[in-house]
């Protein structure tokens, strides 16, 4: 079965998308298209990586503006279908629950606090933290508001579960395979960590799309999650 992670396709252009998708594709359950390409290639990027690896699209698009105008994107990319469509939890009860009318095939997924960000730079922009408790608010106001799923770090897994429920979907970026390079990450774990936490999707992106051979690192990923979800197979 293809493990529960979204690759981040954060390409420069279709071509490499496309290469990334299909390479990774027999090994992950979901590809996520986000604004890099998005934001080049429209609705034509969400076609061409589904038409090429029959893989669920998640689309990171993370919407945050009035409710009316989140509502009319929503609608408008709901007709491609993603499984998933983010917006940001910050943009209020109201916004959320206008993008959940909108897209009701589509599994909105409210984005707490971004995993880039650390207590400091939450404190920089005026957001009372630290990131854990800011993430749990959210969590709430946006499962409230309607949203069924949830983008949070894998550390803040435990606690929004036991705030939400089991059947909201938490969904993880932040994630580094051991002695990966964390980049622009802030608040980050393994994937072992974050899917023993109770996450139900892995956003992994550049550990695998910039490895040599992102099909290898991506079936490398799998197989270790394997062992955490079967730990006496
Ligand atoms: O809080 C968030 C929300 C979304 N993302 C997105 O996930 C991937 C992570 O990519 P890596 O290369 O594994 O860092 C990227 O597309 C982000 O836009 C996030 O990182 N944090």
């Amino acid at each position: 079965m293809a493990a529960p992670i979204a690759v981040a396709i954060d390409a420069p252009d279709i071509e490499t998308a496309a290469r990334w998708a299909s390479e990774v594709a027999p090994h992950v359950s979901t590809v996520k298209v986000g604004l890099e390409l998005y934001l080049r290639y429209g609705p034509e990027v969400v076609g061409t990586l589904r038409g090429g690896t029959k893989t669920s699209v998640f689309l990171d698009l993370k919407l945050h503006d009035i409710p009316a105008t989140v509502a009319g994107a929503a609608r408008n990319v709901a007709r491609f279908k993603p499984s998933i469509l983010t917006v940001h939890a910050a943009g209020g009860r109201d916004m959320i629950a206008a993008a959940v009318e909108a897209a009701p095939q589509t599994t909105i997924a409210a984005v707490t606090v971004l995993t880039s960000l650390d207590d400091s730079a939450l404190a920089e922009i005026g957001l009372a933290g630290p990131a854990g408790d800011a993430a749990r608010r959210l969590a709430v106001l946006a499962v409230e508001a309607g949203a069924r799923a949830l983008v949070c770090s894998p550390h803040e897994v435990a606690s929004l579960r036991a705030e939400v429920g089991p059947d909201v979907m938490l969904i993880t970026p932040g994630v580094r395979p051991a002695g990966a390079d964390r980049g622009d990450q802030a608040r980050v774990a393994t994937p072992e960590e974050a899917i023993a936490a109770g996450a139900d999707l892995l956003v992994i992106g550049r550990p695998i799309t910039r490895a040599a051979d992102p099909g290898a690192a991506a079936a490398k990923i799998a197989a270790a999650l394997r062992r955490v979800e079967a730990p006496s197979a």
